[in-house]
């Protein structure tokens, strides 16, 4: 569902920087990929290009048949509405309206559904998120988890082919992250949505199917998940002591 072709990326400037260099991977549908590196790898690079917030210099990325970069301008806002979610550690939601309202936004803005669709698509999806009964609460009168279980949710009313996941979790305290990582697991799993996400955090890269780690730019390694959870993290928080980097990287949180 996605392939990365040989992707560069130069920033020009007064001095360039090579931030990507010669990447290329690919995620099959339904998957559920982290990508991990030390600060400055060019994780957030990446996922601005697949997010086609940004282009590559050099190199291709199909996404659901599609070659986003090539498309024009309003193609592609209709390529990025339809097909991709995205999750922020900072939430983005809209703090003097509703939980209903902001998970329903972006169904909204693309003036195809009828109303008792996309109340159908709220109830069901809020449902299986555990925030029916806040549905109709405003976003300063709740929790980060809470906050961040509507963001999933926004990020998923219009079912997207792709969620994007830029660190989810950065903002959460331990038992919200584990919670907000159960969901996207779940998710992943009941509505088959394809998952890519940047995270610093091993135990929350233990959840994926599979950890494609950035160095300088470059492809490093890559792990999938095998039959137990504790030993995928054992192995993750292994590559990341290969390849050095800053100490959020190594995190002493244990697995819970
Ligand atoms: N707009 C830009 N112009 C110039 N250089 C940039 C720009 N954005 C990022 N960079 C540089 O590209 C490199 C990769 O940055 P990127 O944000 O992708 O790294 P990252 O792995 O996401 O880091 P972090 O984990 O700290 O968020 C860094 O050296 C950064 O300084």
């Amino acid at each position: 569902m996605l392939t990365v072709n040989h992707v560069s990326k130069t920033y020009s400037g007064k001095v360039a920087y090579r931030a990507l260099e010669d990447v290329s991977f690919d995620v099959k549908d339904g998957e559920y990929v982290g990508i991990m590196g030390p600060s400055g790898s060019g994780k957030t690079t990446l996922l601005n290009i697949m997010s086609t917030i940004d282009s590559p210099t050099s190199g291709t990325v199909q996404l659901d048949g599609e070659i986003p970069h090539a498309l024009n301008e309003k193609q592609l806002a209709s390529f990025r509405a339809k097909k991709l979610g995205f999750v922020f550690q900072n939430f983005q939601l809209l703090d003097t309206l509703t939980v209903e309202e902001n998970m329903v936004l972006p169904l909204t803005l693309d003036g195809s559904h009828s109303i008792s669709e996309m109340q159908d698509r709220v109830w069901q999806l809020a449902d299986k998120l555990g925030i029916r009964e806040i549905l109709n609460n405003r976003i300063y009168e709740l929790s980060g988890g809470q906050i961040q279980r509507t963001a999933i949710g926004r990020a998923l009313i219009h079912k997207p082919k792709l969620l994007l996941a830029d660190e989810p979790t950065g903002n959460l305290d331990s038992r919200a992250t584990t919670d907000v990582m159960e969901l996207l697991h779940k998710m992943n799993k009941e509505e088959q949505t394809t998952i890519l996400m940047v995270t610093h955090d091993p135990v929350v890269s233990s959840y994926c199917d599979r950890i494609l780690f950035i160095k300088d730019g470059q492809l490093f390694n890559e792990l999938y998940k095998g039959e137990h959870r504790e030993s995928f993290y054992q192995n993750i928080v292994q590559v990341l002591s290969l390849m050095g980097g800053d100490n959020r990287d190594l995190s002493s949180v244990r697995l819970p």
